[in-house]
């Protein structure tokens, strides 16, 4: 049971808020939980509560690291709702988006220790998540962790790509995007996508004890090393946000592409029945 005793600190409502963030003072540490059953898929509210909360935990100065996880059992997260991109409006999606951009530059851009506790599926929007963490550690067995954007037809926006690279290498990322590919747990260690692989009931131990290691290190020296690290691709969206919320718009309403993203929504679905 979370947020039932001191010195843990809720900022959202048990069972009601898609993201549930769960401060321990005493340690430092928050954990920070994707709660959107059945898949954890992130529409523009998740995304918005996202943001506020990588900007909350940001700003309190109690807070040295931030733990993302999943309140959903078998999944991280299934990456961007897709039927946020299907037969939606342009101002819908350039909200969308721009939530997207907000909520990814607080945890790429943010001073805290962030390590991501992946527990189950990571395609696409949840592996971006994941990689924009300090830390990987990710569950043994069936789960896979990919951007597999082109098997929708679509495209990994350059600061997808930009975090990949920073992530796994140039080489790998090029075969990595254009198959959009899915790696399982072992596969994405092996490339480095992945830090850390243990059995599913040591993920959040194992997360536990890795930032014993990264909280020994002096907050000021690791952060001017992890902004210096990652100033570049930060800067390269916020640059261009406008733009790059107005492409998206413009390139999701292709009829080529909704017509893509139709019919892999259908093959969702069909692998049900
Ligand atoms: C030139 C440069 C151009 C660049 C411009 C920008 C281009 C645009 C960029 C967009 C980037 C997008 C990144 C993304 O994140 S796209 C999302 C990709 N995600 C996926 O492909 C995941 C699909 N889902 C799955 O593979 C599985 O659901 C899985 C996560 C493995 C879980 O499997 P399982 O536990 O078996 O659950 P179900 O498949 O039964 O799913 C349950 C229901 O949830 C629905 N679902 C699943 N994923 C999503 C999703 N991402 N969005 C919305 N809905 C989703 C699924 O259909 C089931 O629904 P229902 O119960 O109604 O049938």
């Amino acid at each position: 049971q979370v947020c039932t005793q001191v010195p843990y600190r809720c900022y959202s409502t048990p069972g009601v808020g898609q993201v549930q963030v769960d401060m321990n003072s005493e340690t430092g540490v928050a954990t920070v939980r994707l709660n959107r059953p059945p898949v954890n898929s992130l529409n523009l509210d998740v995304l918005t509560e996202l943001g506020i909360a990588l900007e909350k935990l940001d700003a309190d100065r109690t807070c040295r690291a931030m733990v993302l996880a999943s309140a959903v059992p078998g999944i991280f997260s299934a990456g961007l709702d897709i039927l946020e991109m299907y037969q939606s409006t342009p101002e819908r999606c350039v909200a969308f988006w721009r939530a997207l951009q907000d909520a990814w530059l607080g945890l790429y851009g943010s001073r805290l220790v962030t390590m991501a506790a992946i527990e189950g599926h990571s395609p696409a929007g949840g592996c971006l998540l994941a990689m924009s963490c300090d830390y990987r550690v990710m569950a043994d067995g069936k789960f896979q962790i990919g951007l597999n954007e082109t098997r929708l037809g679509i495209v990994a926006p350059f600061w997808f790509e930009d975090v990949m690279l920073n992530t796994i290498g140039h080489r790998e990322t090029e075969k990595a995007l254009q198959l959009g590919a899915m790696y399982s747990a072992q596969q994405a260690l092996s490339i480095g996508l992945v830090d850390k692989v243990v059995p599913l009931a040591e993920v959040m131990p194992t997360v536990q004890g890795e930032l014993k290691n990264w909280l020994q290190i002096p907050d000021a020296a690791r952060v001017i090393t992890k902004t210096s690290m990652r100033k570049q691709v930060l800067d390269r969206l916020r640059s261009q946000k406008e733009k790059d919320a107005q492409f998206f718009a413009d390139f999701i309403g292709r009829d080529s592409v909704q017509r893509s993203l139709g019919a892999y929504i259908a093959s969702l679905q069909k692998r049900k029945s």
